[in-house]
């Protein structure tokens, strides 16, 4: 199969920044890329790197846009390197069936619950209940943001205000020291199990530590920043991580290579955004609907933090040069 290869550059401003322990973030960066092969059958595809979570700048992806042929082949879309993680993603994606079309209204992905997520900070407190009222049972909160007694005092208000029947997960971006963490499970164990996971409670260098952690506590951890492409998730597995994988298909790599390694090892996985439009997000979502397992929420509830598109966006942006 031969393709027809066009991309553009997408951004899209946060309607509030996105705040987590690595910092600020307040414009995600995309490329959209456009197959269309001999059948004149159009197919698209995201490119959104997340560059401090350990895959490639949008730079560098760029730059791999950039000095692609304009016709390309399956073929040299099987061969784009690791360290290229979410392009493979795009590209792959892009060419397997039942991707994205501009004028699907059938949105799949029909047995997924989704997580809600929460805004850093106190701002939690009053942001719940929209979420709630839209259908959300599961919610992720931020934390190793502020000051750790500050969290823990918000964290009891948040605790007691959640109706009984809602699960809350934690995500420290890998931010906390070791007696942090501790002190997380402690409190999060008083309340178990309505504490679903800590996600990445320290940083991708604390393997051991991490491991220890969860022999300790009644809590689960998730690791999420570890393991953030395939290379990572098979250190990980290997080294004899049991608990909860997070994968964010967006920057993990190849699709094909990640539905493998699931067929291999059944682990315990959840599926993460990287703040994708609809087209890495249907990919995504495609993916969790056929390898999620235990019923986790998916960390898909995301549009909240993004302006609704306009219906033609794709469109227009395809006018622009
Ligand atoms: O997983 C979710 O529930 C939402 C997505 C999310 O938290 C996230 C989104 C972009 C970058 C990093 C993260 C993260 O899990 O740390
Ligand atoms: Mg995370």
């Amino acid at each position: 199969m031969i393709y027809q290869f066009s991309f553009r550059y997408f951004s899209q401003k946060f309607t509030k920044p996105m705040i987590t322990n690595h910092g600020i973030w307040e414009i995600r960066e995309s490329i959209i890329i456009r197959l269309i092969d001999e059948k004149d059958d159009v197919s698209w595809g995201e490119i959104s790197p997340i560059s401090w979570f350990g895959s490639e700048t949008i730079k560098q992806a760029l730059d791999f846009c950039y000095q692609l042929p304009q016709t390309i082949t399956k073929e040299i879309i099987f061969a784009i390197p690791d360290k290229l993680p979410a392009c493979q993603f795009a590209f792959e994606s892009s060419t397997h069936p039942g991707g994205f079309r501009l004028c699907s209204s059938e949105l799949q992905s029909p047995n997924l619950t989704y997580s809600g997520l929460l805004p850093a900070g106190k701002s939690a407190l009053n942001q719940w209940s929209n979420l709630w009222e839209q259908g959300y049972k599961t919610f992720k909160w931020k934390i190793g943001v502020n000051e750790i007694n500050q969290e823990l005092e918000i964290f009891d208000l948040l605790i007691s205000s959640l109706p009984t029947s809602a699960k809350l997960r934690l995500d420290a971006n890998g931010g906390l020291t070791y007696q942090q963490a501790k002190l997380w499970l402690k409190k999060c164990d008083q309340f178990s199990p309505k504490i679903e996971f800590i996600e990445q409670p320290l940083s991708v260098d604390k393997f051991t530590e991490m491991q220890e952690l969860s022999n300790l506590y009644l809590t689960p951890i998730a690791l999420d920043e570890s393991i953030a492409n395939l290379h990572q998730l098979e250190s990980c597995f290997q080294q004899g991580w049991r608990g909860i994988f997070v994968i964010k298909p967006g920057i993990f790599g190849s699709p094909s290579q990640l539905r493998e390694f699931c067929k291999q090892h059944q682990i315990d996985i959840v599926f993460s955004s990287v703040f994708e439009t609809e087209i890495g997000r249907q990919a995504s979502l495609q993916l969790a609907a056929k390898l999620s397992t235990n019923n986790r929420a998916v960390g898909f509830g995301i549009n909240h933090f993004f302006q609704q598109q306009e219906a033609n966006w794709l469109e227009s942006l395809w006018k622009t040069f």
